[in-house]
């Protein structure tokens, strides 16, 4: 069979697209979702997503970890299938679709020719709060560490230590590492499913805010965050203690390819 399939990035966080509408995509053959993800037997990226039907949505997506598996939501990608669903002439510039995690609202705005996408993740109703590090859920679970700097910091390593901890082993998280104040943060993140560090975690720089809020103790509910892959905005409402709602994750998404492959 013949796969056609667009490339995305969103920071750094890359994805294969592949228009499902005709459920033509054989998704439960895990290998060849891993063979596809693979940066050197494939075409490479961090997940494969799908873009379905859903009745009362515009599109349902559809998220595969690079091991083939389907995984928790991811907020990159979520970000990215919005900006295929709008070149695709499913959605003009505004949007309503379902996730695994729930339904979710998109924006598009563009800032010079950048394709930039807002997207509503789910409300956070509980941080758990460790003697170094906190622990939630922003669709995906995430695992949250302060660090002094990122310069010389080996997120790979570190990661796959808590990654594979006693605790985590069997379901796996996300791991982040926070430097910076107040308001202005850089993140850094191995992500489970990847098993790697990647340029970027839309959940995970969701998770970062949130407990650089609580860490920091700051007023703004708008935070600046630096990954390796660029820059993403994060604002919420905190009216309570630990309840975290309108959370909007925003950045640029942004097609990279499009390509056809025989498998
Ligand atoms: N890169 C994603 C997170 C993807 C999900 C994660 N790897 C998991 O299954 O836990 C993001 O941008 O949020």
């Amino acid at each position: 069979m013949q796969i056609c399939f667009s490339k995305y990035q969103g920071t750094g966080n890359d994805f294969i697209l592949v228009d499902n509408r005709d459920k033509s995509f054989p998704s439960e053959n895990i290998s060849l979702v891993e063979k596809l993800c693979d940066r050197r037997f494939g075409i490479g990226c961090d997940g494969l997503m799908l873009l379905e039907n859903e009745e009362g949505f515009d599109f349902k997506m559809r998220y595969f970890n690079s091991d083939g598996k389907e995984g928790s939501m991811c907020g990159n990608g979520g970000r990215c299938i919005v900006a295929f669903a709008y070149h695709l002439n499913i959605i003009k510039d505004k949007t309503h679709f379902i996730a695994v995690d729930g339904e979710h609202f998109a924006d598009i705005s563009f800032q010079s020719d950048q394709l930039i996408v807002s997207l509503q993740m789910q409300n956070v109703d509980h941080v758990e709060s460790g003697d170094d590090f906190y622990y939630l859920n922003t669709g995906s679970p995430h695992y949250t560490k302060f660090i002094d700097s990122h310069e010389k910091f080996d997120t790979y390593s570190e990661g796959k230590l808590i990654r594979y901890n006693q605790r985590f082993k069997e379901e796996g998280t996300n791991v982040n590492f926070i430097s910076g104040q107040n308001n202005q943060i850089k993140v850094s993140t191995y992500e489970r499913g990847v098993e790697d560090e990647t340029y970027s975690c839309g959940t995970g720089v969701v998770a970062s805010c949130i407990s650089a809020k609580k860490q920091f103790k700051t007023e703004s509910n708008h935070f600046y965050v630096t990954t390796k892959g660029g820059n993403l905005e994060v604002f919420f409402d905190n009216k309570e203690d630990d309840k975290f709602e309108t959370i909007w994750l925003k950045g640029p998404a942004t097609f990279v390819f499009n390509g056809k492959l025989d498998v």
